[in-house]
């Protein structure tokens, strides 16, 4: 089936100035991905300016490919709502049918739905359609049409043949769904149906946003870690801060006769104690009971040894005061209190928040296994064989997820072969939630990952992404397994491991979602670099120089040069090539996310 170009405009002077307060687009764009098979998604936001909102709508009008568009935003009764004002001059005909079904089933959910004015109709061969400008409502309205959608085209394109057969489903003997379910690529079919992916390129934050709704959390660290309290005291004794003498800080009298020595471990010492003695004790120790004070080795003088060679006597050389160097009980961590002042996911914090206060738990991370696939594939070790390459990914994934936290189950090496494909997933996703396969995701006819998950009836979210390099990432899932395919080209495995696999096991690990990314930077450019006709995510070294980042672009940037990951501090995230702008300029500023702890390569 051909594809059906969707537009989804956002209209919002909030969204216009800041893209990533957009959710209602993005929430559109994911469920037309998810509704339709053959979709494919142009998307762009403008400001509540009526010449603005037709001069889009124009655009996508006159182009022949796009066949509905959704307006979301604009459509109450504000001063500068005036989405329907610039509809409505556009369309050929009005489909006030279609509104008032939309308005019937908004009205059952809020009568608030009563202040939309939103309108439906025809311009030229496209359907647009107004719809509200909050998430919940777009996901509401859309509901509400999407199962009349391809009748509605159908009709628009005077297409009898089919408008016979929708009447036929609607008569019971057929689902429309079943209409506008298109298969995946077939490979070696050799007809013409095998020469496009049938899977629409969508951008990244369509993707991001179906992967946080797919991933199942498989820890609820807000239950069962952030709120433990502490079954301890810490300290549990009042510690000495220093090595030196612990003694009273009443009745000084500048020397004073050592009695005792007390290590680190040792037990509380109820010995009595005068004023002019003192006990030798250790960082850490506790404190003997009728002691309340330490003065540090440094500010003491030793007078003199007994016949065993032990200290007898030292000269306090600063005056002692109650407390000095001592950690009251409780100091850093009250018994009861929260172990967590905030909520950190990282493992390191966790493991060791728990252990200090006695807490032996390991967190349930989630189980993911690796794949590399392909019949080229010689393991490291190996000698060379004509016509095979070493496997690179398996080793660099697992040295990732060891970086970020994560372990990784099981790794083995596929050769291009459907029914080993099918074998081997079903037999990993018995022990793990994840995996993640590299290759095999593209348009070969030896590329069986999309097939074998078809045919194992997993539902395939995304099979293509809008990026370089990694365009054919794969995501897809069934129950509580989650399968990310990413592409076999090394780079493009190590970009893609970064955006969409990481922040998707963090996610499954209890994450906050925010934290889920790794963090992002901005940086300068230190050379131009040619725009991509997709947005680009290039690996760069980041020189600091008087406190500015810069990044220099790490060689060639083609996807199987894996050298481009060497001194890759960040990825810098270059938007895609336009009309107006053919290349990043050295100076500019982008945002690059940050690959590593120590990304900081170079001082000047
Ligand atoms: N007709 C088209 N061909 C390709 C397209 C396309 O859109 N149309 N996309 C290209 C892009 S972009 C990428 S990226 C690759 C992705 O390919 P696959 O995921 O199908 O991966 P393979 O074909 O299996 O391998 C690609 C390449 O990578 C090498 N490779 C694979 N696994 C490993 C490994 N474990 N270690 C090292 N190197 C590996 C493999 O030998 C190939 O050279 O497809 C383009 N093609
Ligand atoms: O997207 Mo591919 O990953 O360009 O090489
Ligand atoms: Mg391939």
């Amino acid at each position: 089936m051909d594809p059906i170009t969707f537009g989804v405009l956002t209209i919002s002077d909030t969204c216009y100035n800041d893209r990533s307060k957009d959710r209602s687009g993005p929430r559109l764009v994911s469920q037309i991905m998810q509704a339709f098979r053959n979709a494919q998604v142009v998307a762009s936001v403008v400001p509540d300016e009526n010449s603005l909102i037709q001069s889009e709508l124009r655009q996508w009008i006159n182009r022949e490919e796009v066949r509905i568009i959704f307006t979301t935003g604009g459509t109450g009764l504000a001063p500068r709502d005036v989405t329907p004002e610039a509809t409505k001059p556009l369309l050929d005909k009005e489909c006030p049918q279609l509104m008032t079904a939309i308005t019937l089933a908004s009205l059952k959910k809020t009568t608030f739905a009563a202040l939309s004015r939103g309108v439906c109709g025809i311009a030229g061969n496209t359907l647009i359609l107004n719809f509200p400008g909050s998430e919940k409502a777009v996901a509401e309205c859309f509901g509400t049409v999407k199962d009349l959608l391809p009748h509605a085209l159908h009709l628009i394109n005077d297409d009898v043949a089919l408008v016979q057969r929708t009447h036929a489903q609607v008569q019971g003997t057929e689902t429309v769904e079943a209409q506008i379910h298109v298969c995946p690529h077939q490979t070696g079919v050799g007809d013409g149906r095998d020469r496009h992916s049938p899977f629409p390129m969508l951008p990244i934050s369509v993707v991001m946003d179906i992967i946080f709704g797919v991933v199942q959390r498989t820890t609820c660290l807000e239950d069962d870690i952030w709120k433990t309290t502490s079954p301890v005291n810490i300290p549990p004794f009042r510690a000495s801060i220093k090595d030196g003498y612990a003694m009273k800080s009443t009745g000084f009298s500048g020397s004073k006769r050592v009695v005792g020595f007390v290590a680190a471990g040792d037990a509380p010492c109820a010995q009595p104690l005068q004023e002019d003695e003192c006990f030798k004790i250790n960082t850490g120790a506790p404190l003997p009971d009728q002691a309340d004070c330490v003065v540090q080795v440094e500010d003491t003088l030793l007078v003199s040894r007994d016949k065993h060679g032990e200290e007898s006597l030292v000269e306090i050389m600063v005056e002692p005061k109650p407390e000095l160097d001592v950690r009251p009980i409780g100091h850093d961590l009250r018994i009861h209190d929260s172990i967590f002042p905030i909520t950190d996911s990282s493992p390191v914090v966790i493991q060791s928040l728990l252990s200090s206060v006695g807490i032996s738990k390991s967190l349930p991370k989630p189980k993911v296994a690796l794949v590399s696939t392909g019949s080229e594939l010689l393991a490291p070790g190996e000698l060379p064989v004509p016509g095979k390459v070493y496997d690179s990914n398996a080793t660099m994934l697992e040295e990732l997820l060891l970086y970020f936290g994560f372990n990784c189950v099981r790794t083995v090496v596929l050769s291009d072969n459907l029914p080993e494909t099918k074998r081997s997933l079903v037999q990993l996703f018995e022990k793990v939630e994840f995996v993640i396969s590299t290759g095999g995701v593209s348009m070969g006819d030896k590329d069986f990952i999309k097939t074998a998950l078809e045919e194992l009836n997993f539902k395939i979210h995304c099979g293509r992404v809008n990026m370089k390099p990694g365009k054919p990432m794969t995501f897809a899932s069934k129950d509580n397994m989650c399968f990310f395919g990413l592409p076999g080209n090394p780079v493009s495995a190590f970009v893609t491991f970064h955006l969409f696999a990481l922040p998707a096991i963090r996610w499954a690990a209890g994450w906050e979602r925010t934290k889920c990314p790794l963090a992002t930077i901005q940086v300068k450019l230190s050379q131009d670099h040619i725009l991509d006709r997709r947005p680009e995510y290039v690996r760069a070294s980041v020189t600091s120089k008087n406190g500015q980042l810069y990044a220099s672009v790490n060689g060639n940037q083609i996807s199987s040069r894996l050298q481009s990951i060497a001194g890759a501090d960040v990825l810098v995230h270059l938007p895609a090539r336009s009309s107006e702008c053919f290349k990043a300029s050295a100076g500019e500023s982008y945002p690059a996310s940050v690959l590593r702890y120590d990304f900081i390569s170079k001082y000047e």
